[in-house]
């Protein structure tokens, strides 16, 4: 039997509404063991970024439930790091104090300056934009502002890590390595993790289930397990029998779905 303490994210019943009856999500069930990642693709307008909203505390209301480990999501030792779409960073602070406010903000009791100073060189030195440290968000290009999202969300050590389409504005090369580096950091902490994307392929190389939302809302999402990728060298999966496998399965339940 399972045991509410360890048994990861939960969401019951989740149904979201926006202000005018816009239905986001008409009813998502999903138990998500903790130390995972899943990928989740659909339509676009299925729910998607909602989905995430919901999980991070930023809608106003929804109805179900969402527990992680038993005790709401929201229970304040459940620490959320999100990148948004949007990347939300602040204009007016240079990408170090963008992350040395959040680790702050995360963990109150805080680490000495000079600890959490080579922490955060840790963390943009793991996204490869150390050099970018002094400078100011408007001043990046898209790619290296979701670098620093990515890096800050990395840097609270969150318990629910949920990232949306974090790398949307790169090209395929950088896109690639960042998706390598990205699985490396997340094995150093591997917080319970939502990964929204557009790209099948993308969901294959990182997740270890790949959930696929419904255009239908009355419809559940899908659960595709992907263990049989997830667990081989990220190198070796691109060209694996297993990655074409599941790249034929995860399109024949899109073609169904949307
Ligand atoms: N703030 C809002 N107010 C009203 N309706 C909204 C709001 N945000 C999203 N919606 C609606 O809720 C539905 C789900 O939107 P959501 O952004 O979650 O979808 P998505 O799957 O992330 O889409 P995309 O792939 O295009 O980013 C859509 O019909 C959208 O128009």
């Amino acid at each position: 039997m399972s045991n509410s303490r360890n048994s990861g994210l939960s969401i019951k019943d989740l149904k979201v509404e926006y202000k005018g009856g816009q239905l986001a999500l008409g009813h998502v069930e999903l138990t998500l063991p903790e130390h995972g990642i899943y990928t989740i693709i659909g339509p676009s307008g299925s729910g998607k970024s909602t989905l995430l909203r919901a999980i991070a505390g930023l809608l106003p209301s929804y109805t179900g439930e969402l527990l992680f480990n038993g005790k709401s999501v929201h229970a304040k030792e459940t620490l959320i790091g999100l990148v948004p779409q949007n990347y939300g960073l602040l204009p007016w602070k240079t990408v170090q104090a963008n992350i040395g406010i959040a680790m702050k903000i995360s963990h109150p009791e805080g680490l000495h300056k000079q600890e959490q100073e080579v922490q955060i060189k840790h963390w943009l030195t793991s996204m490869g934009i150390a050099e970018l440290a002094g400078r100011y968000p408007l001043s990046l290009s898209g790619g290296q502002q979701q670098r620093v999202a990515i890096a800050r969300a990395f840097a609270i050590l969150p318990t629910i890590l949920l990232l949306d389409e974090p790398f949307s504005a790169l090209d395929a090369i950088t896109r690639e390595t960042l998706q390598e580096l990205f699985l490396d950091n997340w094995l150093a902490n591997p917080a319970t993790t939502l990964f929204v994307t557009h790209d099948v392929e993308e969901a294959i190389l990182l997740g270890q289930k790949v959930i696929i939302m419904p255009s239908n809302k009355e419809e559940m999402p899908e659960i595709v397990d992907n263990h049989s990728v997830f667990q081989m060298k990220h190198e070796h999966k691109r060209d694996s029998d297993e990655f074409f496998e599941q790249t034929k399965a995860i399109r024949k339940v899109m073609q169904e779905k949307w």
